[in-house]
C-alpha cells in the first residue's frame, strides 16, 4: 500500500476536525493501519489519536461521509483496542497495492542520519558483538536509506591506548615487516600484540617500552604517527574487502587515533570552565554522573576512551549536522554511553538528546575450529563451509549446492537472519543447526522464495500485465497475498521508530507462506494470457516486497541456487 491511499484518509481526517488539530495529514498518515481483517480497511487507532493528536472526541471523524474510495467509517472494538475503520473500495485498494505497494514512499520530511556501527578494535578479535553491530547497523542503515533518509555509515576502529605500543614491540620483536603486515595486517597486529603481552608477563621491561612507544605517538612524535598509519592504512584495506563480502560500505571510517592529545585539550578546557570535571583522589579528572565518578583524564594528563568519544561527537556534529546518530554498540557499554551523553549535556550542547546508544544482547556459544582468536574473515569462511558442508539442496534443481559465490551468500543470509529475527536486546545462543535449517524460519527459506518467484518470471514464457484488473484476482489466495502485501510500510514504519528488524523478518516469514500458498493454486503456466499476465503481475509485486525487504535486511537476494 503506497501513501497516496493513507494521505488521502489523513486530509479528510483532518479536514473533520474543523481545524481544531495543528497536525498535517502527513504526520497523520504513518498512524494509519491496515486492519486485520479479511476486509480492504485501513484503521486509525484511538490511542494513537489520543496521544498524537489530542483527539479524545471522535464524533466529528466518524461523521465522514462515504466516496468512491473510502466506503464505510465505523468505530470498532479489537480486544482492548478502539480503532476507528475506514472500508475502502476493494478494487482502489488492490490496484494501490499491486501498482505502487513494493516501493518507498515519498518522504517530506528526510532526516540526517549518522550510524557508528561495526567499530571494530585492530589487533584484538573482531568478536561476536562486532558482528552483532554490524548486522545490526547495515540493517538501520538500510532501513533509513529506504525511508528516503540522508544516511552516513560511520566506522569508527579503535586504534588507540597503551596497547598499540605492545603491538609496536612485539612487530618489533617477531622481526615483521612492512611487507609482511601488508600482506596480512589485521592477524600480523594481532599476533603482535599476544606476542608482546607473553613477553611482558616475564619481563617488566616489556612494558616498559611498550609505554614508552605510545607516550610518544600520544606526544605526536611524527615518526611513530607516520608508522602507525601505514598499519592503519593496511587493516583498512582488510576490513573493506571483508566487509564487501557481507555486502557492507561504509561511507567513513574514523580512526581513535583522530582525536589525540592536541584534539581533546579544547574539550578538556570546556569541561573545565563548566566545572564538570573535578580532580580526584588518584589524580585524575572526573565527571560526576549519577553517583558514580567517571575518570575524562588520566593523572598523567592524558585522554581515555570516553574523552575521545566526546571529542569524536563534537567533531561529527560540526561535520554533518545530524539530525539523530545512533551508536550501534552491545549492552555493556551502557554505561559508556550514558556517561557520554550527560556530559555533552553538562556541555550545553543543544544536540545532545539527538544521540543514542542502540544496544544489543550477547551471543553465547560460537566457537571456531581455528580457536577463539575470530576474525569477520574467519567467521564468514566458517559459515560458507558450514553451507557446503550441509549440501543443501536447491528447490529448482534438486542438486547439492557447490557454488562458492552462492554458498557464501547463503551462509551470510543464514547467519544475519538468525540474528535479526528476534528482539536486539535478548542474549541467544548461537547453534549452526538452527541457522541454517532448510525447514524453518531461516535465511535460506526467503532466498528460496525469492528464487522461486524469479525462476517463475523467468521461465514462465508470460509478461506480467502493467495495469492490475482486480476482477482476475479475487481467489482468497490473491487476497490474502495483496492484504499482506499491503502490511510491508505499516511494518517498516515500525521497525524504524524501534529500531528492531524482527518486525520485519517476521513479516517477510509470513509474506514467504502468504506466497507458497498463492503459487500453489495460482498457475500461471498454461492459464489463458489474460489470466495469466495478471497473476504474474501479482508475484512480481510480490517479488519486489520480498527483495526490498531482504535488502534492507542485508541479503543480497539470489536469482537461483
Ligand atoms: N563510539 C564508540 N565508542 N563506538 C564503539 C566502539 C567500540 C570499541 N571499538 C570496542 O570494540 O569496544
Amino acid at each position: 500500500m503506497s501513501t497516496k491511499l493513507k494521505l488521502y484518509l489523513g486530509r479528510k481526517v483532518i479536514e473533520s476536525l474543523h481545524k481544531t488539530t495543528k497536525l498535517s495529514p502527513l504526520e497523520l498518515q504513518p498512524l494509519i493501519q491496515i486492519g486485520n481483517t479479511d476486509k480492504m480497511e485501513l484503521n486509525l487507532p484511538m490511542n494513537l489519536l489520543e496521544t498524537q493528536l489530542g483527539v479524545t472526541n471522535v464524533t466529528e471523524i466518524l461523521k465522514i461521509q462515504p466516496d468512491d474510495i473510502i466506503r464505510k467509517v465505523q468505530l470498532v472494538r479489537d480486544r482492548a483496542n478502539r480503532k476507528i475503520s475506514f472500508e475502502i473500495d476493494q478494487n482502489i485498494f488492490m490496484t494501490d497495492v499491486i501498482e505502487n505497494g513494493a516501493y518507498p514512499d515519498v518522504n517530506f520530511k528526510p532526516k540526517n542520519v549518522v550510524v557508528e556501527y561495526s567499530s571494530p578494535n585492530v589487533a584484538k578479535p573482531f568478536h561476536f558483538g562486532h558482528l552483532r553491530s554490524t548486522i545490526i547497523g547495515n540493517f538501520i542503515s538500510n532501513l533509513n536509506q529506504f525511508l528516503r533518509n540522508k544516511v552516513t555509515r560511520l566506522n569508527y576502529i579503535g586504534n588507540w591506548g597503551t596497547q598499540y605500543g605492545f603491538i609496536q614491540v612485539g612487530l618489533e620483536e617477531l622481526g615483521l615487516q612492512p611487507e609482511d603486515i601488508e600482506r596480512d595486517p589485521l592477524n600480523s597486529l594481532y599476533r603482535s600484540y599476544v606476542h608482546a603481552n607473553g613477553l611482558s608477563e616475564k619481563n617488566p621491561d616489556i612494558s616498559k617500552r611498550a609505554k614508552g612507544i605510545f607516550a610518544k605517538l600520544e606526544g605526536g612524535s611524527k615518526e611513530e604517527l607516520d608508522r602507525w598509519r601505514k598499519m592503519m592504512g593496511y587493516s583498512k584495506a582488510e576490513l573493506v574487502s571483508t566487509y564487501k563480502r557481507l555486502g557492507i560500505e561504509f561511507d567513513e571510517y574514523h580512526y581513535e587515533s583522530d582525536y589525540s592529545a592536541k584534539d581533546i585539550a579544547g574539550i578538556v578546557d570546556v569541561l573545565r570552565t563548566k566545572n564538570i570535571i573535578q580532580k580526584d583522589e588518584e589524580g585524575r579528572m572526573a565527571a560526576e554522573i549519577g553517583n558514580r565518578r567517571v575518570a575524562v583524564l588520566k593523572s598523567d594528563g592524558s585522554g581515555l576512551y570516553l574523552t575521545r568519544d566526546i571529542a569524536a561527537a563534537v567533531d561529527r556534529f560540526k561535520r554533518y549536522d545530524f539530525d539523530k546518530m545512533l551508536y550501534v554498540v552491545d549492552n555493556s557499554q551502557s554505561d559508556h554511553f550514558h556517561a557520554l551523553r550527560n556530559i555533552l549535556y553538562k556541555m550545553d550542547l543543544p544536540w545532545a538528546d539527538r544521540i543514542a546508544h542502540v544496544k544489543f544482547g550477547r551471543v553465547k556459544g560460537m566457537s571456531s575450529r581455528k580457536g577463539n582468536a575470530l576474525f569477520l574473515r574467519d567467521i564468514l569462511d566458517e559459515c560458507k563451509g558450514m553451507v557446503l558442508k550441509k549440501q543443501i539442496e536447491s528447490p529448482t534443481t534438486k542438486t547439492p549446492l557447490n557454488d562458492e559465490r552462492t554458498a557464501d551468500i547463503l551462509g551470510v543470509s543464514c547467519v544475519i537472519v538468525n540474528d535479526l529475527k528476534r528482539r536486539r536486546q535478548k542474549d541467544y545462543d548461537f547453534d549452526w543447526d538452527k541457522v541454517l535449517q532448510v525447514q524453518g524460519d531461516t535465511g535460506i527459506k526467503l532466498q528460496y522464495a525469492h528464487c522461486r518467484l524469479r525462476n517463475l518470471e523467468l521461465n514462465c514464457g508470460a509478461a506480467p500485465a502493467s495495469r492490475c484488473q482486480p476482477a482476475l484476482l479475487l481467489e482468497p489466495e490473491a487476497l490474502l497475498l495483496i492484504k499482506e502485501m499491503a502490511k510491508f510500510h505499516d511494518v517498516l514504519y515500525v521497525a524504524s521508530e524501534q529500531l528492531e528488524a524482527y518486525v520485519l523478518v517476521k513479516y517477510l516469514f509470513d509474506l514467504c507462506n502468504h506466497i507458497n500458498k498463492a503459487f500453489k493454486t495460482l498457475r500461471v503456466k498454461g492459464t489463458p494470457d489474460e489470466l495469466a499476465s495478471q497473476r504474474l503481475l501479482l508475484f512480481n509485486t510480490a517479488r519486489k516486497v520480498l527483495e526490498n525487504g531482504m535488502i534492507i535486511l542485508g541479503l543480497t537476494p539470489l536469482n537461483k541456487m
